[in-house]
């Protein structure tokens, strides 16, 4: 069993409390890890030494001397790869294959992307006019916000940990991260690859435990930390929320969502199978960006749900290193037991479920993991409880519709706005319909695919902000004006 300890001033340390808490691989239930919880002292001690690093050697790098250590932290992922990749099986278990053709080489490209963006962003200039005909210039210049909270999820640990903490360090931030209880292990072991390139000690700092009354309310209502970057539910973002209103703190929330694919019956079919069995059931559903709404034209509607179910039942079941397995568990029996719910309400609702619907026959050593079967369903309700919240698991109601406004006003009938994907070979009716669709990202003829310099962020109670690219500085920096009477 692993011993995971808090990461603060570039050491690993217990809590003074000496409070552990068991992590259970979600594929057997087995406890795999003893993590310390993090109390307000290690909290202090957390902020403290982010604090210390902001006015000490980190703070005095330049942008050049920065974004080479960053570069350095890419490289030094990337030497290390096999080791996230376990440490995020282990946490997650998911396949193998998902760690390392998307998880774990975004954790190396959060750091490259965002060295490259603070490299070469512009500084804004105004020359204006003053009545003795000299003028004066104006110009901005970015400085760090200073010690960032960053709070994140279970579905993609190391990716959306580090699409935070690579902008919060390009622009000169320190950070204090806590991960969630479900998934500690890369933010621990990221912290040995800090010390292994030389970012100074207090820069990049860990503390682990829950969230109400633990680490995580600690640290958002902690006086000093500056700003707070948070990923996870959106009920959660209301309490961070709350806390960071003490002290006028700034927030980044990227939240839940209830995300709709639109089918058209023009679309290349097989292309819209793939996309949407992928939206639906990737990370066995546990991503923000996918989709457990599905609504499809009217002439296609059986064939496609006829489609989407033999994808369902083609998933493999299996550990994460198994080359055959393309199918993980849930992160945990409690996410088991929200998922199943919905499950059991869908058919009391009455849906017809066209696949799944339970818990999968695993062979005798999977027994006693997190597994559910992918699940679709028809025949609910548009207001029907499974069709309107989020479940974040492998599932999704796929409705037929007759007409592009029609199709418009069911995707936008819903509180969230993250994503959606659209599936169509018409270009005039793609651009027609991503703009009706009120979400923060839309995809057309494709899913989940991500250029980082663009802005990520979700509508309405999907999230406040939007990061990636530049749009990460207005985040992570504070601008200031300095006006020049020439
Ligand atoms: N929009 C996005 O980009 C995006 C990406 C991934 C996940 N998500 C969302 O995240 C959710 C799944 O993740 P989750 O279950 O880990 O979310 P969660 O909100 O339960 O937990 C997220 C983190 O917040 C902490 N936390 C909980 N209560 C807190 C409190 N009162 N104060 C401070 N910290 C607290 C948790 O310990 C954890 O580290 C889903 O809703 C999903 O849609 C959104
Ligand atoms: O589960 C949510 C996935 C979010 C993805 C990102 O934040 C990203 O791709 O940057």
């Amino acid at each position: 069993m692993r011993q995971i300890d808090n990461f603060i001033a570039g050491e690993y340390t217990g809590a003074a409390s000496g409070r552990r808490f068991d992590k259970r691989s979600p594929l057997d239930n087995r406890i795999i890890a003893s993590i310390a919880e993090a109390g307000r002292p290690e909290i202090d001690a957390a902020v403290g030494a982010a604090r210390a690093a902001l006015h000490g050697e980190w703070g005095a790098l330049s942008t050049e001397q920065r974004v080479d250590l960053l570069y350095g932290v890419a490289d030094e992922i990337t030497r290390r790869f096999e080791d996230f990749v376990a440490a995020e099986m282990a946490d997650t278990g998911q396949p193998g294959h998902v760690m390392r053709h998307v998880f774990i080489p975004r954790g190396a490209a959060n750091f490259k992307v965002f060295a490259d963006v603070i490299k070469n962003v512009p500084a804004e200039s105004f020359r204006m006019a003053t009545p003795d005909g000299r003028g004066a210039l104006n110009y901005a210049i970015r400085v760090p916000k200073g010690v960032v909270g960053v709070i994140c999820p279970w579905n993609a640990p190391f990716m959306l940990m580090t699409w935070k903490v690579g902008p919060a360090l390009a622009c000169g931030n320190t950070v204090v991260v806590k991960p969630s209880e479900e998934s500690p292990q890369t933010a621990a072991l990221l912290g040995e690859v800090m010390n292994a390139v030389g970012i100074p000690k207090g820069v990049y700092n860990v503390v682990h435990g829950l969230g109400p009354d633990s680490a995580g309310e600690f640290l958002t209502r902690h006086p000093g930390v500056d700003a707070i970057t948070f990923t996870g539910e959106t009920r959660t973002g209301t309490a961070i929320m709350q806390a960071a209103a003490e002290g006028m703190r700034d927030v980044s929330f990227e939240l839940g969502g209830k995300n709709a694919g639109i089918v058209f019956a023009d679309c290349d079919f097989d292309a819209a199978v793939e996309g949407i069995s992928r939206a639906a059931f990737l990370n066995t559903g546990q991503v923000c960006l996918g989709t457990e709404r599905v609504y499809v034209e009217r002439p296609i509607f059986e064939r496609f749900v006829q489609a989407l179910k033999a994808r369902a039942e083609a998933v493999k079941y299996g550990r994460p290193e198994d080359h055959d397995s393309s199918y993980g568990p849930l992160i945990s029996h409690e996410h088991r037991n929200k998922v199943l719910s919905y499950y059991r309400k869908a058919v009391e609702l009455g849906a017809t479920v066209v696949t799944g619907g339970g818990v999968p026959d695993v062979p005798d050593d999977l027994a006693e993991g997190a597994w559910v079967q992918p699940t679709i369903w028809t025949g609910l309700a548009d207001d029907a409880a499974p069709v309107r919240e989020e479940i974040f698991g492998p599932c999704c109601h796929v409705r037929p519709f007759d007409s592009e406004d029609e199709v418009v006003k069911l995707a936008n009938d819903t509180p969230y706005g993250l994503a959606t994907t659209i599936w169509t070979t018409n270009l005039a009716r793609a651009h027609r319909v991503a703009a009706r669709v009120d979400v923060g990202i839309t995809w057309v003829n494709s899913w989940f695919l991500r250029d980082l310099r663009t802005p990520f962020g979700g509508s309405k109670q999907s999230g406040i902000g939007r990061e990636g690219g530049v749009h990460s500085l207005e985040f992570y920096t504070e601008t200031r004006n300095v006006c020049v009477k020439l």
